[in-house]
């Protein structure tokens, strides 16, 4: 398969079935990052999570194709391809930074598909091997990087991030981006919320804010997303 592509067509996202942004029509291919802004509570980790399987959608549709699923068969839906990695850690504080990771790998099905050794994910992140140390004696930056080393862990076309970088000192920040870039060249896909620039040299916007332009292009070589009617949006907001 090419590499998946991601549509979105009329696409509300809410909470208990209230709408809190959309709808929203949006598409992103293999090779492309989109970087969901706008200001709090516009709705931001709301799409993420619905992208990711989270949350049921309140309208609308996500069409995903040119990707297989673990199982081999195609993907339907994001959530079987994606990584997502949300505001909080998802790792137990009392276990080991190895013990959590070991976790997620049996989690993501890293057995079957192989992927890389632990250390290697977290030297990758600027972390030295300190996977024999429980995470909550980290600090809150270097818990947020050995939550992320999953990313690298497993293979997985799709990254799904919540405010990736929140808790990253400027150093790592940097590293993060060439993570991400590299991912994306390799024909990953990426879709993060952020209140800070992730240092992507080319990414596609989608602004959540109500009474923001609609969606622009960052980047006007890379492909284009269609305008999302945010306008309509504004009474739920
Ligand atoms: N569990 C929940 N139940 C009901 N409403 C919720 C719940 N979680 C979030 N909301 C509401 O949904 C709206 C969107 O919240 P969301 O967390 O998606 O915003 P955000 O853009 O990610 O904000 P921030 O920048 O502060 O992270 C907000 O009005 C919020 O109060």
């Amino acid at each position: 398969m090419s590499g998946p592509i991601a549509t979105a067509a009329g696409l509300v996202v809410g909470r208990g079935g209230a709408a809190a942004a959309g709808p929203l029509d949006f598409r992103i291919a293999a090779g492309e990052a989109l970087v969901v802004t706008g200001a709090n509570g516009a709705g931001k980790s709301t799409l993420l999570r619905t992208l990711a399987g989270l949350l049921p959608s309140v309208a609308g549709r996500i069409d995903v194709t040119g990707a297989t699923a673990p199982d081999g068969e195609p993907a339907r839906t994001l959530a079987e391809i994606a990584h997502y990695v949300g505001h909080r850690n998802a790792m137990k504080p009392t276990i080991s930074v190895g013990e959590n990771l070991a976790f997620w790998r049996r989690y993501l099905g890293g057995n079957r598909d192989g992927g890389r050794a632990v250390a290697d994910c977290l030297d990758a992140l600027g972390l030295p091997d300190l996977s024999h140390l429980p995470q909550g004696y980290l600090s809150a930056g270097q818990q947020r990087r050995a939550s992320l080393a999953r990313l690298l862990l497993v293979p997985r076309p799709v990254w799904i991030l919540d405010e990736p970088t929140s808790a990253l000192d400027a150093a790592s920040q940097l590293k993060f981006a060439g993570i991400v870039e590299a991912h994306v060249a390799a024909g990953g896909l990426v879709i993060a919320a952020t209140h800070q620039p992730l240092g992507l040299s080319r990414t596609l916007t989608l602004d959540l804010t109500p009474s923001a332009h609609a969606t622009r292009e960052a980047d006007r070589a890379a492909p284009s997303i269609d305008a999302a009617e945010l306008a309509a949006a504004e009474g739920w907001l």
